[in-house]
């Protein structure tokens, strides 16, 4: 059987929103990839400094969003691995799964940014081909990289951050039409991002 193409899109989806989804769809269609999947983080590290939802409650927004998409799945190797989460172990589960496949790990242009510090960034670069993608308000550039390692693409710009949707639902604001209808009835089901759930 020829190998696959395996889009693989991180991230801690505190809350998925439509931003992650456009790239990961214009990704999928631009590099004729087989399937991409949805991997949210355990802990993510780089993120020690703030409160992030359970990882039960972004799993299940990141379900809810990919449910109509037949090429988008969602996997739990970082949060059934548990503690930090850190791509090259992400990597590494991904191929035992999938030995004879092409990983393709899809980043917007801040994550690409700050890839040279992430947990044994040679071996994270070994093991896959990195796609960054635009996002307003960042540089989207591979200077910083080893050549050959990753390929850069523009996307429909989506100016969506999880830290905004946070903001506006701890602040009363309507969060309709920046993530899927299915998100918004999750968030406001579990009362998450409320001011009162700190
Ligand atoms: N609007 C967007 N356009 C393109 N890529 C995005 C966008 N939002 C997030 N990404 C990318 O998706 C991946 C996962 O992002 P993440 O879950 O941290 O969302 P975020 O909106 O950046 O969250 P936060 O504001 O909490 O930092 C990262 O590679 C990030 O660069
Ligand atoms: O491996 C690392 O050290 C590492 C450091 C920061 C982020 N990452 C991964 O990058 C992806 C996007 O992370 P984030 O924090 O922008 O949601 C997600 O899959 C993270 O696990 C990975």
């Amino acid at each position: 059987m020829s190998s696959r193409r395996i889009g693989v899109m991180g991230g801690t989806f505190d809350p998925v929103h439509h931003g992650h989804l456009v790239a990961a769809s214009e990704v999928q269609a631009r590099f004729e990839l087989d399937e991409v999947i949805f991997v949210p983080t355990g802990q993510p590290w780089q993120k020690a400094d703030r409160v992030v939802t359970p990882a039960e409650d972004r799993y299940l927004m990141t379900v809810i969003a990919t449910a109509s998409n037949p090429v988008f799945s969602v996997s739990r190797v970082d949060i059934d691995r548990g503690g930090q989460t850190y791509t090259v172990d992400t990597l590494r589960d991904l191929r035992v799964q999938y030995p004879d496949d092409d990983l393709f790990f899809i980043t917007g242009a801040d994550a690409l940014q700050q890839i040279l510090t992430w947990r044994a960034a040679d071996e994270v670069f070994a093991n896959a081909h990195f796609i960054g993608v635009t996002r307003p308000g960042y540089r989207l550039d591979d200077d910083h990289l080893p050549p050959g390692k990753a390929s850069l693409v523009e996307v429909t710009a989506m100016a969506i951050s999880s830290t905004a949707l946070r903001a506006r639902v701890a602040g009363g604001e309507p969060v309709w039409y920046l993530v899927p209808d299915g998100v918004v009835r999750y968030i406001h089901k579990r009362g998450l991002y409320r001011m009162d759930h700190g």
